[in-house]
């Protein structure tokens, strides 16, 4: 697919400088969520260099992890680094073990460029995903656990295969809430946010989650059986200590 959003998917909102508005969209999700997508983030070249680094160096394991009561194996490979003292990252009963900065130099590289794109941002542990085929994936869910805080801002660094990120609004909680949710299904009216969106990541491109994307959406990357090559995906969080 030529462009980087997705058929029937909302269109980015026009950024006034006109060289800005052809890399960097910005997404409004409504409510204090937003989304910002840089597709050429990274050059090419550079990026494929980073690639074969990470594909190469970093300590890949494909843990076992515990969902709605259920052990079974992650379905894609994973690697946790972080600074010292912070709280130990846990999610699907899986506690990854955190590996330092200073033992993945090139991490630290990727880790400034993303710190220059987005100013005051102060990220201090990543989680790396490696998919080896399309039939590797992340299921649906929201990057919540309590130790982010009630607003993270998520950076997420993609390199190699292009796939499909999908982004889902959360059911509504309330009653009332999701009396109006089903009122308005399916005829939306014109002007307001939509309930989905989807990007086709591309090779050293950045996608940004702020606000209250992780409390009011959920996220997932499908399995798609034309993916046929790999792709690793970084995502920059800051654990707030
Ligand atoms: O691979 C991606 O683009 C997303 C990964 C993700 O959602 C996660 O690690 O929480
Ligand atoms: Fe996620």
């Amino acid at each position: 697919m030529s462009t980087s959003r997705l058929r029937g998917f909302e269109p980015a909102d026009s950024i006034p400088n006109p060289s800005e508005n052809r890399r960097k969209q910005r997404i409004d999700l409504g409510n204090g969520s937003e989304v910002i997508y840089i597709p050429r983030f990274v050059p090419r070249d550079q990026a494929w260099d980073w690639f074969q680094y990470l594909d190469k160096e970093i300590p890949w394991t494909r843990p076992t992890i515990h969902v709605f009561g259920k052990s079974c194996l992650q379905p894609r490979d994973t690697c946790y680094v972080a600074s010292e003292g912070l709280t130990e990252l846990k999610y699907s009963g899986y506690q990854p073990h955190a590996y330092s900065w200073d033992d993945y130099p090139v991490l630290k590289d990727i880790l400034k460029a993303v710190h220059e794109a987005l100013p005051g941002s102060k990220f201090n542990s990543l989680l790396l995903n490696r998919y080896k085929s399309g039939s590797d994936y992340v299921a649906w869910h929201s990057d919540d656990e309590k130790l982010y805080g009630p607003t993270p801002e998520i950076a997420s660094v993609s390199f190699g295969c292009e796939r499909e990120f999908l982004l889902r609004k959360k059911p509504a909680k309330t009653p009332q809430a999701a009396r109006g949710a089903e009122k308005s299904a399916g005829k939306r009216p014109k002007g307001s946010p939509s309930d989905q969106h989807g990007f086709v990541l591309r090779h050293g491109s950045l996608l940004v989650m702020r606000g209250y994307t992780q409390r009011d959406w959920v996220h997932s990357i499908p399995k798609r059986v034309k993916a046929n090559s790999v792709r690793i995906n970084l995502t920059f969080r800051l654990v707030p200590t």
